[in-house]
């Protein structure tokens, strides 16, 4: 850990902190080095309960001890107003307005939710890919009139495991012309109760609502870079370079956590490369996040299997505590140039470990008061 955070105890919020997503990040947040659980929301059915009362608790280690008898408050700026952070965990139909309400409190914001995702001013960061673009902050306060809130979002669960090999590979061997991708997304996804038992199990649901479209459009903002315009000011700019055309067919199968995805791609480059450079360089891949010592940040990025029948959700999904990702069945394509399998563990680094590496790169590299 850097020395300016040595001994550091940063107060922290979760809102949405009784969902999926809110109970991964207060697991996560309970043993983390230098964050500390201060302040808890989430709807008016929780709020005024302690954290055991009102959360329907489903994670495997039991609920922390220092979370237990902490109250849940109505997602209101003024319950936060000492944390240095507000991680967001909210359903999306809640989270516009009230992720905006904290933000205009000067708050920082780390959301999950998809409402801010498109906004040209909002950073949307996989934290194993585009922590750089964390910079357009500053633009985001000045158009708010803000000195210190803004918002930073994570990217969607599906996009986040396949955009890492691509940026390894892109960083290895240049653009990525084409991409087709096809999912196999697990049911916590959904939330819960999520999916109904009845149509999820001995079934495979062909239809993710909103899911392909995220996909293809978050794919060019996040593997996009950012441009210096004369006044000095920063703005994204999407994948257009050597424009990147991406399909996505998106499945809900009968598995509880980690997505699978099965993808296909064209290199702008010829003769493209073989499949063992293409191994070889996600082994290689070392994010910045990794490099200036972000805590939650995994230690190996990819991991590459060389058995035949991995990765599998079952056996793979904790690789590197849920923050790294697992890929295999790297090979050549007859019709594009390379195919291989990728998983990600949707609620950790598809959802909260995301945030919280998000936010640990932002206080490392200054855009928190602390
Ligand atoms: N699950 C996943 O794999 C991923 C999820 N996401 C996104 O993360 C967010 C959370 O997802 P998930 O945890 O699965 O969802 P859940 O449905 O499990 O949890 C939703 C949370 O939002 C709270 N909430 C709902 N309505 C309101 C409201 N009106 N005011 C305040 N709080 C409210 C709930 O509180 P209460 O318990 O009181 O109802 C609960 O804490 C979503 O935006 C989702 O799209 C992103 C990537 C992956
Ligand atoms: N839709 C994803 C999870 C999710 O909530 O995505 P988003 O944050 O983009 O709405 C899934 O069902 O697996």
């Amino acid at each position: 850990m850097s020395n300016q955070l040595e001994g550091k105890k940063i107060k922290v919020g979760v809102l949405g902190a009784t969902g999926t997503v809110g109970q991964r990040f207060i697991t996560l947040l309970s043993e983390h080095p230098f964050f500390v659980l201060h302040a808890f929301g989430a709807s008016a059915r929780s709020a005024g309960k302690t954290y055991a009362k009102a959360v329907n608790w489903k994670q495997t280690t039991p609920i922390p001890a220092g979370a237990r008898e902490m109250l849940v408050y109505e997602c209101t700026p003024d319950k936060f107003a000492d944390c240095a952070i507000v991680f967001s965990g909210l359903d999306a139909d809640a989270a516009g307005d009230i992720e905006a309400a904290f933000r205009d409190a000067e708050l920082v914001v780390f959301s999950n939710a998809k409402n801010y995702r498109r906004d040209p001013l909002v950073p949307l960061i996989v934290p194993l890919v585009n922590a750089s673009h964390l910079s357009i902050v500053h633009k985001q306060r000045l158009q708010h009139n803000l000195k210190k809130g803004y918002i930073v979002t994570n990217a969607n669960c599906s996009t986040t495991a396949f955009v890492v090999p691509l940026s390894a590979l892109e960083k290895a061997f240049g653009p990525i012309e084409t991409c087709m991708v096809t999912t196999m997304q697990a049911i916590s996804g959904a939330g819960y109760p999520g999916v109904a038992s009845l149509d999820i199990m001995d079934n495979i649901v062909p239809y993710i609502s909103g899911e392909e479209e995220k996909i293809e459009w978050e794919t060019l903002k996040i593997l996009g870079g950012i441009t210096e315009e004369d006044d000095g000011s920063q703005s994204f700019e999407m994948h257009s370079k050597t424009p990147l055309r991406v399909s996505a067919s998106c499945n809900r199968v009968p598995v509880i956590d980690g997505h699978t995805e099965c993808v296909s791609i064209r290199f702008h480059k010829r003769p493209p490369p073989s499949p063992q450079q293409v191994r070889e360089a996600m082994v290689a891949y070392t994010p910045d996040v990794q490099t200036i010592g972000c805590p939650s940040a995994p230690r190996q990025t990819i991991f590459v299997h060389e058995e035949p029948d991995r990765p599998q959700p079952r056996l793979d999904r904790y690789f590197q505590n849920g923050a790294g990702v697992s890929v295999g069945r790297v090979r050549q394509c007859p019709v594009l140039d390379i195919k291989f399998v990728v998983l990600a563990n949707n609620v950790s680094i598809g959802a909260a470990t995301s945030s919280i590496i998000n936010a640990e790169a932002a206080v490392l590299k200054g855009f928190v008061d602390i």
